[in-house]
């Protein structure tokens, strides 16, 4: 499902993942959190830079320049990956990223025309 030069294979990944339903005790299912969570903060946080260079390229970046069209873009793509998730919830999940990351952008490069 992933572009031929994309780095992560959404399908593949979730095949390396570790399977919620294998998981019976307190501890285990924690630590495959833990696991999870790792790896997300490491996207998070990739995802934060990249979009820094979108607010950089943009004409009108930062929270001026926010883009609800391509919010509801993001979200329509990423609910295909996560169906059990639902549009509604991974839309507030997406907001609170989006916005980290507009605030993340805008203390690496304060823009004045803000
Ligand atoms: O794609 C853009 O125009 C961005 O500014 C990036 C981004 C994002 O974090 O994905 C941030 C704000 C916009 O409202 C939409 C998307």
């Amino acid at each position: 499902m992933g572009r031929a030069d994309s780095v992560i294979d959404a399908g593949e990944l979730r095949g390396r993942l570790p399977a919620a339903h294998e998981i019976a005790s307190l501890e285990a299912a924690r630590a495959a959190i833990d696991e999870v969570d790792a790896a997300l903060a490491v996207l998070l946080e990739r995802r934060a830079e990249l979009a820094e260079v979108v607010q950089r390229l943009k004409p009108v970046g930062g929270f001026a320049g926010r883009d609800p069209h391509r919010e509801r873009q993001i979200v329509d793509a990423m609910s295909r990956h996560a169906p059990g998730l639902g549009p509604e919830r991974l839309a507030r999940i997406m907001n609170a990223v989006i916005e980290a990351g507009l605030e993340s952008a805008e203390q690496a490069t304060p823009r004045d025309d803000r």
